[in-house]
Order: C-alpha cells, then sequence, then structure tokens
C-alpha cells in the first residue's frame, strides 16, 4: 500500500463468474475516501467486464467495515481536504453505480459492519453474515448523521420505529436480530461466509433469490399519517435528550423527507444535512472525544516502549465497603477471580452483600441471567488476612482515607505479596509516596483512583510516581481495558486530575452564593450548558461529609487559591448532610425528587457574615453565559496547572477526564478543547478580571497568562523538560 494513501479495496474474480471485491484499511477497514475511490473503480471494471455476472463485497481480517474513516471528518473541519460534490459517494457511487447496477451485488459481513459500512452492505440486494456480527449506525454519537444513505434505507429494511431506535441509540444489533428484523438475509459460520454470499449473488443473477434495491422497498414502511406521528413523538423525546445538539433533528429532518417525498429526494436531503453537520461545534467536540477517548492509552516513555501487559490471574481488594465493593464488582464482571479482605466477619458479610446488590440490580433489570449471577459471584472470595494473597498478582487498597493506616497496610502487603505484585491504592487524595514510605517496593506502588459507583462509572484515573515502573503502568491499562474502563494515566498530586479540577467548580459556586446569586439559578444554567446536574444538587447527591474532607484536602494543599466557604459546614451542623438527610441546598421527598427549600437563605446570610464579604448587585443578578463563565473558567485554569505540571501528559487526557469523571457534556469537546473554542485570551481576561475584584481564587495561573496573553491554544503540548510524567 502506497504509504500516502489510506487503504484500499482489491479485487478478485473467480471461475464462477463472481468478483470479490475486499475492503482493506486495518484496523476496522474504515471506508477512507481511499477505499471508496478504489471501490469505485473496482466496481466500474466489475460491470464492465463480461465475465463478471455478480460482486461480492466483503472486508479483511474478518471485518466488514467500521464505517467511513472519522478521520476524514477532521481533514474536512480543519480544511486540509475538500469535501466531495454533496451526494458524490452516497448517490453518484453508492446508490447509482452500485445498487442500481445491472450485475447484483451481496454484502459477506464479518465481526464489523457500523455506520457507513452498514450503509454500503445495505446498498447491497442481499446481506449474509457471520452469527458475530455488530451491525449499526452509531453516526449520531460522533456528531454526524448516517450519510451514505442509511437514513433511507434503513427504514425501509427493518421498519421505520426500528430504525429510529438503532439511529437515535447509536446502538447495535446482533446478527440474529438483524436477521429477525429483515436487515440480514442469512446468517452463516465464517467459514461458510464467502461461499454462501457468492452463491446468494449467482442466484439473484438466476432468478431463484429475489434482486432487492432497499431502496425501493416499501413493505415496511407505515402509512404517512403513522409515520408522521412517529417522527414527531421521536423529535420531541430528542428535543428533551440532546436539548443542545441540532445534528439529531437533522436527521430526523432527512428521514421524514424520504418518506414523504421519496427516497430519492430522502438521499439528496440527507447528503444536503450531512454536509452541514460536520462543521457544527458540537461534531467537533464529539469527533476530538472519539480520538482522544482512543489516546488516553498511549502513553509518551510508557506504552512506546515494546512492554507487553503481563497475565493479571488473581486480584485482592483490601475493604469492602462503598468503593471496594465497587472495584470488585467491576473486576468479577470482568471474570477476575477476587479476593475481598475485610477487619472482621460482620463487615464482610456487609461487603460481600454490597457486591450481590449490585449484580443482582443487573438480573432484576434483565441484564443478566440467574446462571451467570451465580457464576460471577463465585469468583469472590472473602477474607479476614493476608494468607490467601501469597498468589496474587494485584491488590488494590480501599480503605478509609487515614494515611499511617494505608502505610501499614502497604508494609505488610510487601510481606505476605508475591514480589511482582502490583500494589495499588484507590486513594483519592493522599501521597502514594507517602502510603508507601515503609516498603522497598515503590516501583510497584501506583493509584487506581475508581470513581464512585465504581461499577458503573466508566473513569479509571492510573496514577503514577516517579518510581511507579512503566511496566506496572502497562499491566494497569490493559486491567483497565479489560474491565471497560477509560483510564487516564496522571501524576501524583492531591486531588490528581479530575478532583483538582472539580473542586474550583463547586468553590466558584459557594462564592457566588455568598456574593447574592441564587443556587438554583445556577443549578439551572449548569444543567442546561449540559451537566448532569448543577454543583449543589451534586453536594447534596455526594454527601456533605465527602465535600468537607475533599476541602480540607484543597485548604490545606492549595491555600492560596481555595476560597473558604462556611456554608455546608455550617448547614452540617444543623444535621443537614445532603440527600442522604433529606435536607441539604434542597429538600428531598420519599422518592428522592427535590425541591428547593427557602431556609437556605439562613445558612447563606451566616456564611457571607463569616467570610465578611457582601452582596454585589452585579452577582445577583448574573445571566446563564456569566455564570457558566464564573463556574467553569476557575476550572479551565485548574486544568491549566495540572497540565503545566505535567500532572497530565496531554490536554486531550483531561477532555476524557472532565467528561468521565466530571460529567462535561462530551459535545463540547472536554475541558481544554471548550476553552480553545472560547479562545484564551478570552478567558485570561476575564479571570484577570475577576480576581482583581474578587481575589485570588480566581487568579490566572502562569500557564494561563502567558498562552492568554498571546491567544494561543491552552491544548498544544507543554514542553518536556516541564512534563513530571
Ligand atoms: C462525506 C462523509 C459521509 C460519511 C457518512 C457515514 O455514514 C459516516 C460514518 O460512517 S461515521 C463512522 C461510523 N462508525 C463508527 O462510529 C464506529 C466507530 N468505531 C468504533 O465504535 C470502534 O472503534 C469499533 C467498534 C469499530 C472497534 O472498537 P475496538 O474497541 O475494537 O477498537 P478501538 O475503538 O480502540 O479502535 C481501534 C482503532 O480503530 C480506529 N477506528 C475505529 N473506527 C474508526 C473509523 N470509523 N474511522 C477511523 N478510525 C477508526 C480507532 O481510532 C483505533 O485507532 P487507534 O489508532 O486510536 O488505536
Ligand atoms: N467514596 C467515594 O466516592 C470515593 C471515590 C474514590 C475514591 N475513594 C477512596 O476509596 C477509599 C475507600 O473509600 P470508601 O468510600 O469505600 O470507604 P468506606 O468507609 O465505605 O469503606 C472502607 C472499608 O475499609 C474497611 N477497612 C478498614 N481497615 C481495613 C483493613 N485493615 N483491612 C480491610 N478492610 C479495612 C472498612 O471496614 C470499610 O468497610 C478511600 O481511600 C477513599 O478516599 C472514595
Amino acid at each position: 500500500m502506497d504509504s500516502r494513501t489510506k487503504g484500499k479495496t482489491v479485487m478478485e474474480v473467480g471461475g464462477d463468474g463472481v468478483a470479490v471485491i475486499t475492503l482493506i484499511n486495518p484496523p476496522v477497514n474504515s471506508l477512507s475516501f481511499d477505499v471508496l475511490y478504489n471501490l469505485k473503480s473496482n466496481y466500474e471494471e466489475a460491470l464492465s467486464r463480461n465475465d463478471v455476472k455478480a460482486i461480492v463485497i466483503t472486508g479483511a481480517k474478518g471485518k466488514f467495515s467500521g464505517g467511513f474513516d472519522i478521520s476524514g471528518f477532521g481533514e474536512i473541519q480543519k480544511g486540509t481536504r475538500k469535501e466531495p460534490k454533496v451526494g458524490y459517494i452516497s448517490i453518484d457511487i453508492i446508490t447509482d453505480l452500485l445498487e442500481a447496477a445491472r450485475k447484483p451485488s451481496v454484502a459477506a459481513i464479518d465481526g464489523l459492519a457500523l455506520g457507513g459500512g452498514l450503509e454500503l452492505s445495505m446498498a447491497c440486494h442481499a446481506r449474509i453474515s457471520t452469527p458475530g456480527a455488530q451491525l449499526g449506525l452509531p453516526e449520531l454519537q460522533l456528531g454526524v448523521i448516517p450519510g451514505f444513505g442509511g437514513t433511507q434505507r434503513l427504514p425501509r429494511l427493518v421498519g421505520l420505529t426500528k430504525a429510529l431506535e438503532m439511529i437515535l441509540t447509536s446502538k447495535p444489533v446482533r446478527a440474529e436480530e438483524g436477521h429477525s428484523l429483515g436487515l440480514i438475509d442469512a446468517v452463516v459460520p465464517s467459514a461458510e461466509l464467502l461461499t454462501t454470499a457468492r452463491r446468494w449473488a449467482l442466484d439473484i443473477v438466476e432468478r431463484r433469490k429475489p434482486w432487492i434495491s432497499s431502496l425501493l422497498k416499501t413493505d415496511k414502511l407505515p402509512p404517512l399519517g403513522e409515520a408522521r406521528e412517529i417522527l414527531k413523538f421521536a423529535r420531541g423525546q430528542t428535543r428533551k435528550q440532546a436539548p443542545n445538539m441540532k445534528h439529531p433533528l437533522m436527521c430526523l429532518d432527512a428521514l421524514e423527507t424520504g418518506i414523504v417525498s421519496g427516497p430519492r429526494v430522502g438521499l439528496e436531503k440527507e447528503a444536503e444535512v450531512g454536509s452541514q453537520v460536520i462543521s457544527l461545534d458540537t461534531t467537533k467536540g464529539l469527533i476530538h472525544v472519539f480520538f482522544s477517548q482512543r489516546g488516553t492509552v498511549k502513553v509518551p516513555g510508557v506504552t512506546d516502549r515494546g512492554l507487553m501487559p503481563r497475565k493479571i490471574k488473581k486480584v485482592a481488594i483490601i475493604g469492602g465497603g462503598l468503593m471496594g465493593s465497587g472495584i470488585a464488582t467491576a473486576l468479577i464482571l470482568s471474570s477476575y477471580p477476587v479476593i475481598l479482605k475485610e477487619v472482621n466477619e460482620k463487615f464482610l458479610e456487609a461487603g460481600i452483600g454490597r457486591v450481590k446488590a449490585n449484580l443482582q440490580s443487573r438480573v432484576r433489570k434483565g441484564s443478566m441471567s440467574k446462571e451467570k449471577f451465580e457464576k460471577t459471584m463465585s469468583l469472590l472470595k472473602g477474607s479476614l488476612d493476608y494468607e490467601s494473597f501469597r498468589d496474587v498478582d494485584m491488590v488494590i487498597e480501599a480503605v478509609i482515607e487515614n494515611i499511617s493506616l494505608k502505610q501499614q497496610i502497604f508494609a505488610d502487603l510487601e510481606k505476605y505479596c508475591p514480589q511482582h505484585c502490583i500494589l495499588a491504592s484507590n486513594t483519592s487524595t493522599i501521597d502514594l509516596n507517602k502510603i508507601g514510605e515503609r516498603t522497598k517496593s515503590q516501583d510497584r506502588i501506583v493509584g487506581a483512583h475508581f470513581f464512585s459507583p465504581a461499577h458503573v462509572m466508566p473513569l479509571l484515573e492510573i496514577v503514577r510516581t516517579n518510581h511507579t515502573s512503566a511496566q506496572v503502568i502497562v499491566d494497569l491499562l490493559d486491567v483497565g481495558k479489560k474491565i471497560k474502563k477509560t483510564p487516564v494515566v496522571v501524576g501524583n498530586c492531591t486531588g490528581f486530575a479530575v478532583n483538582r479540577m472539580f473542586f474550583p467548580y463547586t468553590q466558584a459556586a459557594m462564592f457566588l452564593v455568598e456574593r447574592g446569586a441564587d443556587p438554583y439559578l445556577i443549578d439551572s444554567a449548569v444543567s442546561k450548558f449540559g451537566m448532569p446536574m448543577g454543583p449543589f444538587r451534586l453536594c447534596d447527591l455526594v454527601g456533605f461529609g465527602v465535600a468537607i474532607a475533599t476541602a480540607t484536602q484543597f485548604i490545606e494543599n492549595f491555600p492560596e487559591r481555595t476560597y473558604k466557604s462556611m456554608i455546608i459546614p455550617l448547614m452540617q451542623e444543623d444535621k443537614r448532610a445532603g440527600e442522604a438527610t433529606r435536607k441539604g441546598f434542597y429538600l428531598y421527598d420519599d422518592k428522592r425528587k427535590a425541591k428547593p427549600d427557602p431556609e437556605l437563605k439562613k445558612y447563606i446570610e451566616k456564611a457571607r457574615s463569616i467570610s465578611g464579604g457582601n452582596v454585589d448587585p452585579k452577582l445577583v443578578k448574573l445571566s446563564e453565559k456569566e455564570i457558566i463563565e464564573m463556574t467553569f473558567f476557575p476550572v479551565v485554569n485548574e486544568a491549566c496547572r495540572v497540565f503545566a505540571e505535567g500532572i497530565a501528559v496531554k490536554a486531550a487526557d483531561l477532555d476524557i477526564a472532565a467528561i468521565m469523571g466530571m460529567g462535561f457534556p462530551p459535545y463540547r469537546g472536554g475541558i481544554m478543547f471548550w476553552a480553545d473554542s472560547i479562545g484564551s485570551k478570552y478567558i485570561y481576561s476575564r479571570l484577570d478580571e475577576w480576581s482583581k475584584t474578587y481575589g485570588d481564587f480566581f487568579k490566572p495561573c502562569a500557564f494561563l497568562a502567558e498562552r492568554g496573553s498571546k491567544g494561543a491554544p491552552l491544548s498544544a503540548p507543554v514542553e518536556q523538560a516541564r512534563s513530571r510524567l
């Protein structure tokens, strides 16, 4: 393959008169422009050759295709590639050349047929797949729409309601379901895939099998009035679930056009809308997130050294509380045998009970069978001592946040665990060097910082000290992948990356209410911005005990930039500790529904008198935009510090950490990407102005000042020399 081209297709014509065209673009046979243009040439040749009666399209190495090459969108967005004429691929090539050809095509699908991959197969006249095939149109989660005819062909093959479900949720279906839906014509073992597809193609030529153009099918479409009702409902749901995104509604426009005005007009609408969505900011953000998420496992100096992950056969967890039980659940769900150690029988039973409850909730929801529940639970063994730790490959400590207790545990671990065993701590704040102070095992000590609930939250912060070996990081990255977490490797400091970014966010919110802003308006503005909930609702959910413990760490470690609000401690004195006590910033009913509490004023006023601040008329009347700026620019500021200190190696890692650890809206691309979309100059000037009026909490850090003064992007790499990793 030419090193400048991205992928190709190859065509082989058999003695049976079937031309087999194979998509080749590892690792997922994505449809790059090179692949698509090669496919066009192969088709033109196959259609012109007298020895070709029919065509089979397949993908190399057990994967049909993962869809259009997503980096192509980036090239179009950056202007480094000219977008082809609107409709050139979907209409001129896929519809007019392939689907309308005089020779039939059959798709032979093994593995993935996603996005453009499935769309290409739907333009074929039949689809044969293997049992493991995954079929889906996940484009909306990338901010684009199915643009190779999927908005027109999928409803015609599987019906409007199912097509909407598949497109709006981005969830693929398996081969068997695809078969029962009418998306797949036959499911056969891998070894028979190509022979069946060839025979099927010839059967179409011989009229023994129907010659079906998906685009012209109408039997699965509901009557027009019903279709309009279904689409109206889908629009309503979409507006509710994705209020800040335009592309899902634009996708529905393309679907509706095809149903109302016919598939050809629908294809034209799809092409027009497909081209428009590429330049939406939300699309740029989502595509950035796609690649950034896959980039977190690429750690310079670690994953580029040819190290292979060692096999982790058995894991021990110390502490079966909230976190330990969640971590144990995540591990046994991925088939790791786990030993859970506790201090006494009662606590051990409670810990195992929590794991059981986590799994039982899956059984109740129907996502886990009873047999699978029993099998998974059988991987968990309890223990009250370290005897069974002699053959474990990794220990994750998750006891209460107490330095001397953790130090003692790590000293004990060194005595009982084998020498190769990874010694990980789930501490949220404590310096890992201190935790390992009483051991000689600094090279195998690492942070495995899970987020609560650990079996649900997708992020794993892997915290490395200056001593942690590259092998240990590689091993933990592999475990992270196996338990389906997105790992982000960060340096050792108070709060690591996520909690450091989280802290200024809640602090800014406390500052604003002390100066007269309405907490409920702040929560509402932040939710509208796209966070799962506002900072006050979040404090209630987490509980004031955790909020105060975290604040104490930050006040101790970063006193110069901490705003010391007394609102939470004052409420806690009155036995209001958040949702668990049904009273916090909100009042909660039996169904955990939150409503504003008029009494909150009293605590705010008292806190204001303690801090000595005054109500600021400007802050009383903040617009939603100003609320977002005053709560999130301090987060950007802290993210800049984390980046400048080398705690995160890439700005994109902070984007992923913010999205998966804080709930920052993915369609804004993450904290640094969002900041760059606003501009460092503006953010710097706002923070600088606020710091002069309101104090050092808002003071821009040196990194932000330097980049902001030049208007330079915040996400541009920091020189290696300054990186701590
Ligand atoms: C004018 C244009 C119109 C286009 C219209 C068309 O309708 C639009 C599309 O088709 S958009 C693409 C739709 N497809 C997807 O959204 C699939 C995205 N990929 C995935 O979901 C997954 O990667 C996977 C399920 C295909 C494989 O998952 P797995 O965990 O096995 O592996 P990774 O996710 O780590 O991916 C491995 C490497 O492959 C790269 N990659 C995957 N898909 C694509 C793609 N479609 N385009 C380009 N690259 C892709 C991925 O980035 C990984 O590469 P690294 O170098 O980062 O390791
Ligand atoms: N709670 C969170 O949201 C959260 C999030 C991330 C990280 N963390 C960190 O995880 C750790 C655990 O937090 P948690 O919320 O699960 O605490 P928890 O109080 O719910 O559980 C701690 C458990 O450790 C047990 N334990 C204490 N000493 C032990 C010993 N010597 N051997 C075995 N078990 C022992 C206790 O009996 C208790 O069951 C802390 O370091 C915390 O900072 C907590």
